[in-house]
């Protein structure tokens, strides 16, 4: 498999937040991130379809309050993540695994607003995002700004700070404290994949959509080959760019 890195910022990241102390049960990290945005000066968000899969967080709604009465207040905020990355590279199931923590308030689709809806502004961007805690990280997914040229200086107008994380195989996990753990799925035999025991917001198993965990069609070995010499020296450009060696075949 292989990328081309258009970013001048990718990662292949994350974040180290082992040193950030717990604020509360379900508000483990996060106070380790780097914030560009005037989180106070965030409008609270009005309620509305935003296809943040609001509810999917139902155990901690809008208004939560500590042990000494203090209310928080969830607001729609910038994300302070992205996950980008190659086309079928597995980057649903990174997103629909990471939003099973509770640090994580994440976008269910893709509001591909880098590359088809930057004219909307950052505002209707804002108005997209899940309800979040302080403390809570706001992500959403859409691979392909990945390979559109005038993503990468749209994001770093928005924010030096953000963090791209970039599936392009196997994808390492996020500095979090380890919540989400093999307990939380089981081997689908009929899909060939994991799927969730569990979901966010439902206590029914779920699996990925019909477009994720495909048949395949088998290629004959000569083509793989083919395939292969081709990406070859593509792949070599990245792992000097990654500054890591993934020894794809
Ligand atoms: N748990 C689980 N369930 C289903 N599918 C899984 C899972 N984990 C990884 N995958 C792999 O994810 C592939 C789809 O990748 P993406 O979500 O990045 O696709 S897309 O580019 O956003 O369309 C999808 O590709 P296909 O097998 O070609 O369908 C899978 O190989």
């Amino acid at each position: 498999m292989t990328a081309e890195c258009r970013f001048t910022q990718a990662v292949l990241w994350v974040q180290d937040q082992s040193n950030t102390t717990p604020q509360r049960e379900f508000l483990a990290s996060g106070s380790g991130w780097p914030t560009r945005y005037d989180r106070n000066g965030t409008s609270v968000a009005q309620e509305g379809n935003n296809g943040a899969g609001e509810g999917a967080f139902s155990g901690h709604p809008g208004m939560e309050a500590n042990s000494s009465g203090k209310e928080w207040t969830a607001t729609r905020r910038l994300p302070q993540a992205l996950i980008i990355g190659v086309k079928k590279g597995g980057t649903r199931a990174l997103l629909e695994f990471l939003r099973l923590h509770p640090d994580i308030r994440a976008l269910g689709s893709e509001p591909h607003f880098f590359d088809r809806h930057y004219a909307r502004g950052l505002d209707w961007y804002r108005s997209m995002m899940p309800k979040a805690l302080d403390g809570q990280i706001v992500m959403e997914k859409t691979p392909r700004y990945f390979v559109t040229v005038e993503t990468p200086p749209r994001v770093h107008a928005m924010s030096r700070d953000v963090k791209l994380i970039v599936v392009v195989r196997d994808p390492d996990f996020l500095g979090l404290q380890r919540i989400v753990t093999d307990k939380h799925f089981y081997f689908n035999k009929t899909k060939g994949f994991p799927c969730l025991k569990k979901p966010e917001g439902s206590s029914k198993p779920h699996c990925l959509g019909k477009t994720k965990g495909r048949t395949h069609a088998s290629i004959d070995p000569e083509v793989m080959q083919r395939l292969r010499d081709f990406y070859k020296p593509h792949n070599q450009r990245f792992y000097q760019m990654a500054g890591q060696d993934f020894g794809w075949q």
